[in-house]
């Protein structure tokens, strides 16, 4: 609901400055990435990524989103490298989108959105002994962004798209237990980073953002997949689960670096 009330608040020509910005904070997410500001970093590695596929447990409805949930009980789907100081495990990746193609990505480029953005959430099994902690501290989290663009169909994303009709409703779960997310990723190393925070609550700023430079294309059918998910538990009115991504943050004091010149 609150998703909604943003979604609805941040349409294309508007940055809302939300009132559930949380009070004080400095690094929020997510921000429009102007191109031409953000800033070159040679020191910055290339992002290594291995995900083992059977770590897939299910896909879940959470009444946000869609969430595709993994087994994070050791270090078997990881990232390291890129900006990041210790590997990360890979515990959800979900996807925000618009009810059209105009919008429905979080972060926007060069004040541009993509009809929906994918998330694939990590968090430092290194430095903190539970997902929950990681949540709250500044390096606790590391979120992969990846743009979709309207294009191509994607084989990969429809396995996925295919078990969506059984998560229609708001807390319905559906096991999914072979996926591998690196299919989602652009194979372009080129990505942008910054310090920003979740973008749903509890909203902490705990997020290092790795957002990739290049979209995956994905086709229009694929896209109304997500758009026939509901908000609503099964009985209650029906809500068309869409626009669940948040206004634009105030960059405030923060620079977005690139890996790429
Ligand atoms: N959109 S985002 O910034 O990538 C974003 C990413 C993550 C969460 N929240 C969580 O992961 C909450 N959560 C738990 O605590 C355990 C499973 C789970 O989903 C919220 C927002
Ligand atoms: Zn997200």
């Amino acid at each position: 609901r609150i998703l909604q009330v943003w979604g609805s608040a941040a349409g294309p020509n508007c940055i809302v400055l939300s009132p559930l910005t949380i009070p004080g904070g400095t690094r929020q997410s997510p921000i429009n990435i102007q191109w031409r500001d953000s800033v070159y970093d040679p020191f910055l590695k290339p992002l290594k990524i291995s995900y083992d596929p059977t770590t897939c447990l299910h896909i879940w409805n959470n009444g946000y989103s869609f969430l595709v949930e993994f087994d994070d009980s050791a270090d078997r789907s990881i990232i390291v490298g890129g900006p990041l100081e210790n590997q990360y495990r890979l515990k959800q990746f979900h996807f925000h989108w618009g009810a059209i193609n105009e919008w429905g990505s979080e972060h926007t480029v060069d004040s541009k959105f993509y009809p929906a953005e994918l998330h694939l959430v990590h968090w430092n099994a290194v430095v903190y002994p539970t997902f929950e902690e990681a949540v709250m501290e500044g390096n606790g989290l590391a979120v992969i962004g990846v743009f979709l663009k309207l294009g191509a169909h994607h084989e990969g994303l429809q396995t996925l798209v295919d078990a969506l009709p059984a998560v229609k409703h708001k807390d319905t779960v559906i096991e999914f237990d072979v996926f591998d997310p690196s299919c989602l990723i652009p194979s372009c190393p080129d990505y942008w980073t910054y310090a920003g925070s979740l973008t749903t609550p509890p909203l902490t700023e705990s997020v290092t953002w790795i957002i990739k430079k290049k979209p995956i294309e994905v086709d229009e059918n694929q896209l109304e997949a997500f758009r026939m998910l509901l908000f609503t538990s099964d009985g209650e009115e029906e809500k068309r689960m869409v626009d669940n991504f948040r206004p634009l943050q105030p960059l405030m004091n923060r620079t977005v670096r690139s890996s790429f010149q």
